[in-house]
C-alpha cells in the first residue's frame, strides 16, 4: 500500500512521529512536506495530496494540522476523496469499514502521538466492508 503524508506548520510535529512509526514498520510512505515548521496555508498542501489519492497515485493519504479540521475540509473538495476527521480508534475503523474512507486526517493540537498511530494503524489496518454501505458511499460520489 503506497501511503501519501502532508501537515501544516500545525501538524508538523506529529506528522514528523507518524512518517517515523510507519516507516518503522514498512510503511510506504512518502512525506509531502512542509520540511520545516514555519507557518503555512493548509489548503496548499490538502489539495495537492487529495489529488494524488484521487488519481490512484497513492492508495490513501494522511493530512494532519492543528485540529485537523481545515485539511479535512480541503481534502473532501476533491472529488473521489473521502477524507475522514478522526480522534479516536473507534472511528478510525467505522470509517474504513463503512466509508471505505481514503484520507484521514487528524489534529496535532487535539491528540498525542501514541495515539495517533493507533489510528493509523487501525485506519491502515480496517478493510471496507462493502454490503449495504457500498450504495451510501455510491451516493457520497454521484
Ligand atoms: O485548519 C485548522 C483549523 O481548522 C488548523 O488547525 C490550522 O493548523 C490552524 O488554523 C493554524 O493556526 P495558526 O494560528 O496559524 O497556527
Amino acid at each position: 500500500m503506497k501511503v501519501i503524508i502532508a501537515s501544516d506548520h500545525g501538524g508538523f510535529n506529529l506528522k514528523a512521529s507518524v512518517v517515523a512509526a510507519l516507516k518503522g514498520k514498512g510503511v510506504e510512505i512518502t512525506d509531502f512536506g512542509p520540511d520545516t515548521a514555519d507557518s503555512v496555508d493548509y489548503p496548499d498542501y490538502a489539495r495537492p495530496v487529495a489529488d494524488k489519492v484521487a488519481s490512484g497515485e497513492f492508495d490513501r493519504g494522511i493530512l494532519v494540522c492543528g485540529t485537523g479540521i481545515g485539511m479535512s475540509i480541503s481534502a473532501n473538495k476533491v472529488k473521489g476523496i473521502r477524507c475522514a476527521l478522526v480522534h479516536d480508534t473507534f472511528s478510525a475503523r467505522a470509517t474504513r469499514a463503512h466509508n471505505n474512507s481514503n484520507m484521514l486526517a487528524m489534529g496535532e493540537r487535539v491528540i498525542g502521538p501514541g495515539l495517533a498511530q493507533d489510528i493509523v494503524d487501525v485506519w491502515l489496518s480496517t478493510e471496507y466492508e462493502g454490503g449495504r454501505h457500498e450504495q451510501r458511499v455510491c451516493k457520497i460520489e454521484e
